[in-house]
């Protein structure tokens, strides 16, 4: 069975999406033995801002392995472009090869709300909560997708490098929301308004520093996934004020370029405050939450799953 980006687009719901993310992300910070995820492999190409990327995983406990094979040209639009393919892990059959741009896409934007619902949760009980968006490529037009399916928020705000990206995307939303508002610069104190910031950009030096924002903020810094690339300043990463959250220890001390650079403690994986209350209603309100994501093979394998099971259960209707 082969799934387009159109047919993973229309059939990859969020809900069961969120559910299984949240499984396999707390399976795997406990070890569990059943469910198992090498670190990827990222080849560099020549100039070595290209790279061919190979994400495997295994789990045994419900039956499936994948394995997500993606080039990453940030030069060429679309920057990532690839196959997710879905196994039986009992007798090795291949499922499922899905389209891997929008499967990245959106299940990178429902780890990040997993993580704002699991470190910010007075946020999302706040009837004028504020979303900020840098960067208005794939990463920041799914965001804004699945940030606004999932919360209705007071306001939002949009900033991308080159303007007219910011600009189009305000406008494609504009039949269906009126409160997008554009920031023209990052010195814009709109910014320090914000109670949610998803930076997802491709950028090597920081756009973010403590001063540009307000105390309490939960940030999903997505962008990074090279030692070189950074999105988040060294004064916000190693503040007193905050507490630095990852999806893998072992991969963000490989690849997050603010982790590596900063050398910032990172306080827990993702996968440790699934069904941790104690952690998450212990982190002060004015504490800065950070959300560092490289992007994991489980990711991939959660988004899958429920792909194939979904269109499974409409053949057989
Ligand atoms: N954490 C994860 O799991 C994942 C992370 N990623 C990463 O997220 C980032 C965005 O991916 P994607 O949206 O697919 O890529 P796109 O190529 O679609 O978009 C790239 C974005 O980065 C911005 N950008 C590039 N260079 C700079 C810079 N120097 N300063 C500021 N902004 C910059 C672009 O701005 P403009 O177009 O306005 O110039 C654009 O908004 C990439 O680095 C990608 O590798 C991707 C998938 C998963
Ligand atoms: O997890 C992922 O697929 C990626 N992370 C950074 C580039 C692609």
């Amino acid at each position: 069975m082969y799934s387009d980006e159109f047919t993973v687009k229309e059939n990859l719901s969020l809900s069961p999406l969120l559910e299984v993310l949240a499984d396999v992300f707390h399976r795997y910070s406990k070890h569990d033995p059943s469910l198992e995820q090498p670190l990827r492999s990222i080849l560099p190409i020549n100039d070595q801002q290209n790279a061919l990327l190979n994400l495997p995983c295994i789990d045994t406990q419900r039956g499936y392995m994948c394995v997500k094979t993606i080039t990453s040209f940030p030069g060429i639009l679309p920057a990532i472009d690839g196959v997710v393919s879905l196994f039986n892990s009992n007798n090795g059959r291949l499922l499922l090869i899905a389209d891997a741009k929008e499967i990245t896409a959106r299940r990178t934007a429902a780890v990040s709300f997993l993580a704002t619902k699991l470190l910010a949760s007075n946020k999302l009980k706040n009837e004028n909560a504020v979303l900020t968006i840098l960067g208005c490529g794939v990463q920041g037009r799914v965001h804004l997708d699945v940030f606004t399916e999932l919360f209705k928020w007071n306001k939002i705000y949009l900033w991308s490098r080159n303007m007219t990206h910011a600009i189009n995307l305000q406008s494609d939303y504009s039949s269906k929301l009126n409160n997008i508002e554009l920031l023209e610069n990052l010195n814009d104190n709109r910014i320090l308004q914000s109670d949610v910031i998803c930076t997802c950009t491709a950028s090597k030096e920081a756009l973010l520093s403590l001063h540009q924002v307000k105390k309490g903020v939960h940030i999903n810094a997505v962008g990074s996934f090279r030692a070189t690339m950074r999105e988040l300043a060294d004064d916000l990463m190693l503040s007193s004020d905050t507490t630095v959250i990852v999806d893998s220890k072992e991969s963000a001390m490989k690849e997050a370029g603010e982790i590596i650079q900063s050398k910032a403690e990172i306080v827990a994986e993702l996968g440790e405050l699934i069904e941790n209350n104690e952690f998450c209603d212990g982190i002060s309100k004015d504490k800065i939450t950070i959300f560092k994501s490289v992007g994991m093979a489980i990711e991939d394998l959660a988004a899958a799953i429920v792909l194939y099971e979904y269109l499974q259960e409409c053949r057989e209707k």
